[in-house]
């Protein structure tokens, strides 16, 4: 693949690969976010997540024999993307999922996919996107062929894969790995466009008819020159948290059950 949301890439230097990559997961409420966040940190599936909560873990990982630490911002609008610039100004790479089973979800994950074009031209920089049809295991009840995950993508630009949380790890992590080399190829061409500041939040009002035409009415695309910077906060160590018995009770309420490899299993 040459090019996402229309840039060219450069190649892929051994020694310009970043320390740090920022990935954030987009997607329609229920198409799987928190699910595959947690599988990818911990390798295991859970099924019941505080749907308000928006996190971000961070992992040491190698990817092509490469360290890098990557954050993982599991975002959590409500139904539509809302207050988009924090993960529009933070991420080096988007992961887009939608659930095979639901249509709405697809319809969701499109419109994610088209307010990071969006944001891509009024920025002039390119956004490494990866879309993820989750849910594979119950494609019994598949409301979304594969063909159509692939035309979108096709459309975009961007890489695509169909996977499960609730089967095998490995599928997953490709996934996320893909991600990061995804974000490793932008960050090679135009090193600037690295987000180490988040812009604090404040609408252009001369940018509402773009987005509002895109029904992304709350989200605001910033630039440099127009904004106040201020500097991102490091993140925490990673916490995992589950909700048993009901999605909403807060997650960082529940009792702490175990440590697993630096990430602290409530
Ligand atoms: N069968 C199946 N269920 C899944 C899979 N991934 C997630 N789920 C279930 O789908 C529901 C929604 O998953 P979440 O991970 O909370 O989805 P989300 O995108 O984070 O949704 P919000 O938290 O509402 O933004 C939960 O009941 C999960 O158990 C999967 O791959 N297969």
């Amino acid at each position: 693949m040459s090019s996402v949301f229309g840039k060219p890439r450069a190649g892929n230097g051994p020694h310009s690969a970043p320390p740090e990559v920022n990935l954030a997961i987009l997607g329609r409420r229920g198409a799987g976010k928190s699910a595959l966040t947690v599988k990818f940190l911990t390798k295991r599936f859970i099924s019941e997540y505080d749907p308000n909560l928006e996190d971000t873990y961070s992992s040491e990982e190698t990817v092509d024999h490469q360290p890098v630490l990557l954050r993982v911002m599991d975002t959590a609008d409500p139904d539509t993307p809302r207050n988009c610039e924090r993960y529009l100004q933070w991420a080096h790479a988007f992961l887009v999922v939608y659930s095979v089973d639901s249509r709405q979800s697809f319809e969701g994950g499109s419109r994610y996919l088209e307010l990071l074009a969006l944001h891509a031209r009024e920025t002039q920089r390119g956004f490494p996107a990866v879309l993820l049809g989750n849910k594979l295991d119950m494609a019994q009840h598949r409301q979304v062929t594969k063909a159509e995950g692939t035309a979108l993508a096709g459309r975009f630009g961007c890489l695509f894969f169909e996977v499960s949380a609730c089967l095998d790890f490995e599928h997953v992590q490709h996934v996320f790995h893909e991600a990061v080399r995804e974000a490793r190829r932008e960050l090679e061409k135009s090193p600037l466009a690295r987000p180490l500041f988040i812009s604090e939040e404040r609408t252009l009002p001369q940018q509402a008819p773009l987005t509002a035409r895109h029904g992304l009415a709350s989200c605001t695309f910033n630039t440099l020159s127009t904004i106040n910077l201020k500097e991102m906060p490091t993140v925490a160590q990673a916490k995992l948290v589950t909700v048993k018995s009901s999605r909403a009770q807060s997650k960082r309420k529940a009792p702490a059950l175990t440590l697993l490899k630096g990430f602290k299993i409530f």
